[in-house]
């Protein structure tokens, strides 16, 4: 029976599976998430790897399995619940309000009734404000504040949908392929920026960019039809003969 309160991992999953008419896109699959880590996940085209965050965070329904996050059972709560627990998503297509600055956009993102006393506008106003003012920075747009999100290039609409993630202080931040379509310097920023989320909390990536992936990853997984083919840090993972096979030597 899997320890659902082992406090050595941020996120435990075993024996997931999930089956589409009979194809299991997701076959028996275990990995574990420490504390400040950075989980790299990557693998061939249908590898199963967007399927598996989908899982994670509620939008797909798995077939069995277990997937614990801080001593809960994520399988047997709903999509918002699970945002809600502090896992945070981010597709890969950026979905940040145009019409709104940069500011309100990541006002609009703050967690609504976090107070207390209600009363307290004032005092709230500011609390938010500061950490508006803090993720802003954070996501290099701190000068950038009252700027359209609709001026904003690629790679910065990308930087402004983490940090409204951030701003709900999720525990886990997962992101699909964060670099695509990113000028050269914008991977490296993201890079520097993730490298810094860590410092707070855990982060599964799904990324192809090998170059990018060396710069981020604590621990690799390799992911081949469904399953773990490999897993270990980026030098392990790169030397091993069944992964240049399947992946890497394409
Ligand atoms: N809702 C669904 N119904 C049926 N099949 C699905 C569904 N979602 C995913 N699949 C199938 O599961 C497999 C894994 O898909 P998934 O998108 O997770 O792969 P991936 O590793 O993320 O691939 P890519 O790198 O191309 O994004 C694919 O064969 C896909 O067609």
């Amino acid at each position: 029976m899997l320890d659902v309160t082992n406090p050595n991992y941020v996120l435990m999953v075993e024996g997931l599976t999930v089956s589409f008419d009979g194809f299991k896109a997701v076959n028996d699959l275990s990995f574990y998430v420490e504390p400040n880590e950075c989980r790299v996940i990557i693998g061939p085209n249908g590898a199963g790897k967007t399927t598996v965050l989908d899982l994670i965070c509620g939008r797909t329904k798995a077939t069995s399995g277990n997937v614990a996050f801080k001593g809960q059972d994520l399988l047997k709560m709903r999509e918002d619940q699970i945002v809600h627990a502090g896992v945070g998503r981010k597709f890969q297509t950026p979905s940040v309000y145009e019409d709104l600055s940069v500011f309100a956009n990541l006002e609009l993102s703050f967690p609504k009734g976090h107070g207390v006393f209600g009363a307290l506008f004032f005092k709230r106003d500011a609390e938010v404000r500061e950490r508006i003012q803090e993720i802003a920075e954070m996501i290099f747009l701190g000068d950038q504040l009252t700027q359209k999100a609709a001026f904003l290039s690629h790679g910065q609409k990308q930087w402004l949908e983490i940090g409204m993630l951030l701003i709900q202080d999720p525990e886990l931040l997962m992101l699909d392929e964060p670099v695509a379509g990113m000028s050269v310097a914008e991977r490296k920023k993201t890079a520097e920026l993730l490298n810094r989320i860590i410092a707070d909390r855990s982060v599964i990536v799904i990324e192809h960019d090998m170059g990018f992936v060396a710069d981020i990853a604590t621990r690799v997984t390799v992911l081949h039809q469904g399953k773990v083919l490999s897993e270990g840090s980026m030098d392990h993972v790169q030397n091993d003969p069944k992964v240049v096979e399947v992946y890497l030597g394409h």
